[in-house]
């Protein structure tokens, strides 16, 4: 299968209003795609269209040839949300092991998990007690467990010193180079150029879907913030 996910005219209301108008986008295999836009502009619906927990007033979202939200796709699907998703008066490693007997797994994937985080060393640690950075690697870490084929991170990075983003970009790396599909939202416009493509969402509108590479060469600046800011600036052009 190429593409992992396929998104066609994806229209959503939150609270009355449509916060998504007509995506169409596809999301390819064994890839790293950086979801990026700036805050509010749809970011978070999408993936929870993508995730199947989201009301949607028209079009569809296919994940693994099924409709977004399947049953089986339970098992295929790792998803870390902005808030951690992990029990705060467990400690890291009881987390992790009451993670991986939900997928029928044992201690030694709940432990691998761990360490594929960075949280070896604190894996003994009340999650209540943890940093915040901490805490969402321990979310992360149990969203690895049962090596899913989609894994969808809502800002993962949020929190982390630049030593352990730059270890968790190379981790989405290797897990995308194993077969992985990753989706990974962020308003950090220098995390977009670490991703194999790009969604830039605008006011729940995609204004670009490309690699990083043909993003800059299409706005003629290497630097991408300043493409995102072209991009706009081009399409208020043409609205004008
Ligand atoms: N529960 C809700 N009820 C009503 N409107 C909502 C709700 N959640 C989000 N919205 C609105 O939907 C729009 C898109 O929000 P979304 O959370 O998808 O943005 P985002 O790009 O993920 O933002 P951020 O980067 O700040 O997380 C925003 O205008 C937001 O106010």
């Amino acid at each position: 299968m190429d593409n992992a996910v396929e998104v066609r005219d994806l229209v959503v209301e939150r609270g009355k209003r449509t916060v998504l108008h007509g995506i169409s986008c596809d999301i390819p295999a064994g890839q790293v795609t950086g979801l990026l836009g700036p805050s509010g502009s749809g970011k978070t619906t999408l993936i929870r269209a993508v995730v199947g927990v989201q009301i949607v007033r028209s079009g569809t979202v296919m994940v693994l040839g099924r409709p977004a939200g399947s049953a089986p796709l339970r098992r295929e699907l790792g998803y870390v949300t902005q808030a951690p998703s992990v029990y705060a008066d467990l400690s890291v490693r009881e987390n992790a092991r009451y993670f991986a007997a939900l997928r029928g797994l044992g201690a030694t994937e709940a432990d691998r998990a761990i360490t594929d985080v960075g949280l070896a060393q604190a894996c003994n640690q009340l999650v209540g007690n943890l940093s915040g950075g901490q805490r969402s690697r321990a979310s992360l870490a149990c969203a690895l467990i049962g090596h899913p084929k989609l894994l969808v991170l809502d800002e993962p990075t949020v929190g982390q010193d630049p030593v352990l983003r730059a270890d968790l970009w190379a981790r989405f790396h290797e897990l995308a180079a194993g077969g992985t599909t990753l989706l990974v939202s962020s308003h950090v416009m220098d995390e977009a150029g670490r991703c194999d493509r790009l969604l830039l969402v605008r006011e729940g509108r995609l204004i670009g879907d490309d690699t990083p590479a043909a993003i800059r060469a299409r706005s003629g600046t290497d630097d991408l913030e300043e493409a995102f800011l072209r991009l706009i600036r081009q399409l208020d052009e043409v609205a004008a």
